[in-house]
């Protein structure tokens, strides 16, 4: 299927492992991707991998020992720099680590972890004071959808997490759009309904600071992406790309995930 990507941004596809393959299990999930991806596809497609914090030193000792050219980077960091917050992990050791990039705000850290958009604002901040780029989540649960109130919603998710960021730190975000009721149930969103807030992401970043940069922002779908389905999502004009759950755990379907142009 033809894709209508702007040129201007390179799809990125990302799997985010969840809380799953410990650090043995991280290095031959990655090893067969790096077997089974090509020079070409790196041209094409912009490739990560999120894994546990457990995982990330093994995966970055693979990355940078073979010269991989999969990205990678961390599911969460703390809103803090360091001290005493027992269980977490600061965005400055996440550095070191090499990552690119830090998942924040993920519906299952919202639900289970009662994150609110504040605390994902200061995680926002917390990722770009060291270096990283924030995969930032939003979206709606089934109640919102429902009632027909997805747009509002997730656009207030946005403006709460980008409050204060400014331009030259917002025009490097990636932005997921992640329907509750799409994740993990194999309920995808059509099409149409991913374009419809993808693309209203998109119109807000351009109220928020500039068409030019919301036309930079990369925004992705999430929520049951496979490789049956994610050609026609990529299709969608304001659809930069997938976070991919369940399927990125099967390294066969995430490198035809990658492929989609040749689903
Ligand atoms: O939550 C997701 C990615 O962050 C989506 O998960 P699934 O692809 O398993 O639905």
């Amino acid at each position: 299927m033809a894709s209508s990507i702007s040129p201007g941004r390179t799809p990125l596809m990302a799997g985010n492992w969840k809380m799953n393959l410990n650090h043995l299990e991280a290095i031959a999930h990655v090893q067969k991707l790096a077997f089974a991806l090509a020079d070409k596809d790196y041209e094409a497609v912009e490739v990560a991998v999120l894994p546990p914090f457990t995982d990330l030193r093994s995966v970055q000792t693979l990355v940078d020992g073979d010269k991989l050219k999969i990205k990678y980077g961390a599911q969460d960091l703390s809103a803090h720099d360091s001290g005493a917050y027992t269980g977490e992990i600061s965005g400055s050791m996440l550095a070191k680590l090499k990552c690119t990039y830090v998942v924040i705000g993920h519906s299952e850290r919202r639900q289970y972890h009662n994150e609110t958009d504040e605390l994902c604002n200061a995680k926002v901040k917390a990722a770009y004071k060291h270096g990283l780029t924030p995969i930032l989540c939003v979206g709606e649960g089934l109640e919102i959808r429902k009632a027909g109130n997805q747009v509002s919603h997730t656009l207030a998710q946005v403006d709460g997490a980008l409050k204060d960021i400014p331009a030259e730190q917002a025009e490097s975000i990636v932005i997921a759009y992640e329907p509750v009721w799409a994740i993990g149930t194999g309920e995808v969103a059509t099409p149409e309904d991913a374009q419809e807030v993808c693309g209203a992401i998109r119109g807000r970043l351009a109220e928020l600071y500039s068409q030019e940069l919301a036309d930079q922002v990369r925004i992705q779908y999430g929520g049951s992406v496979k490789a049956g389905n994610v050609a026609a999502i990529m299709a969608q004009p304001d659809v930069d790309g997938a976070l991919i759950g369940g399927a990125s755990l099967d390294a066969d379907e995430f490198v035809k995930i990658v492929r989609f142009r040749d689903q």
